[in-house]
């Protein structure tokens, strides 16, 4: 099946995302200027929202669909400690035959919206050994393996009313806010399960082998996942202010002859397990945060 409805689409004009976000600004009361995209099974950040407006995106016109279980496919307008903000329950990925400018198109429309900070979650493999289920990751940097292998967002012409042709990516995740996120945590009583580490990203859909694993370990990535490298290239691309949080929802095999396998059921009672703690710490940040 074609998710999106139509072929896959390389390519959309700034007018494209502009429409779009037109579109989506004329439904609802709020203009945020925060928006945070929610990993696999971690929706639940949604439940935090107050004088919620509700848009599903198979309603907004030219918008991208969700296939993926855990990923519900809303946005999810309101206020959250105060502040206006707008999440993506749900997101897209290349695996689901989206191209990577299909998968980080709701990043251009939030920046065309007026969103100047963007909040990204995931769920994530745990390739550092010291890592336990659960722990919460504030992501410091990340490995584009799937760049590696031609897959990026910004290939294309440029349209420089977004950013340059050639974007600084270091610096990418915001200091002051993963300094906050880790005093915060400790202050909240979280010290035993927050880190902070490096994220790779890897196309998907299967996990990884034994010796991609293997490999991660040895370039310096702390969790894998299948996501959230597009958006944040797209989202510094625009000139906005990232910060990520990774949920080791399960850790990785990393020995040939392991008999225990990854699934996503384990993702997702993971999101589950971990979803109030989260929800509390994300809270806690924008609390603090200027918008
Ligand atoms: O990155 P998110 O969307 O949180 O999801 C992660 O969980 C799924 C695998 O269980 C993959 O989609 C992987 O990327
Ligand atoms: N690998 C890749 N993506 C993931 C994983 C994993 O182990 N867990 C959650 N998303």
């Amino acid at each position: 099946m074609d998710p999106a409805g139509s072929s896959k689409k390389n390519s959309y004009t700034y007018e494209d995302a502009q429409g779009i976000a037109e579109n989506i600004l004329a439904r609802v009361k709020s203009h945020p200027k925060l928006a945070i995209i929610c990993g696999s099974g971690l929706g639940k950040l949604a439940d935090m929202v107050e004088d919620k407006e509700v848009i599903p995106y198979g309603d907004i016109p030219g918008f991208p669909v969700s296939t993926v279980p855990g990923h519900e496919g809303k946005l999810v307008f309101g206020t959250l400690s105060g502040k206006s903000v707008v999440l993506m329950q749900g997101r897209f990925h290349c695996y689901e035959g989206y191209s990577a400018q299909q998968t980080t198109l709701p990043v251009r429309v939030f920046h065309l919206m007026g969103i100047k900070t963007l909040f990204v979650t995931n769920a994530a493999g745990g390739i550092n050994r010291g890592y336990n289920v659960g722990d919460i990751m504030v992501i410091k940097d990340h490995i584009n393996l799937a760049g590696f292998a031609g897959v990026n967002p910004l290939v294309g012409p440029n349209d420089t009313r977004y950013g340059p042709r050639f974007p600084p990516m270091s610096r990418a995740y915001d200091l002051d806010i993963r300094k906050l996120a880790l005093s915060l945590a400790k202050e909240m009583g979280f010290g035993d399960f927050i880190r902070e580490g490096v994220y790779s990203a890897l196309i998907g859909p299967n996990f990884e082998t034994v010796s991609e694993c293997k490999y991660l370990q040895v370039v310096g990535a702390d969790a894998t996942g299948m996501s959230t490298v597009p958006e944040v290239l797209v989202a510094k691309h625009c000139g906005m202010r990232v910060f990520g949080l990774s949920l080791i929802t399960n850790i990785v095999i990393d020995e040939y002859d392991a008999e225990s396998t990854a699934n996503h059921e384990e993702v997702l009672q993971t999101g589950e397990m971990r979803s109030k703690d989260l929800q509390k710490l994300v809270a806690a940040i924008i609390q603090k945060l200027d918008l």
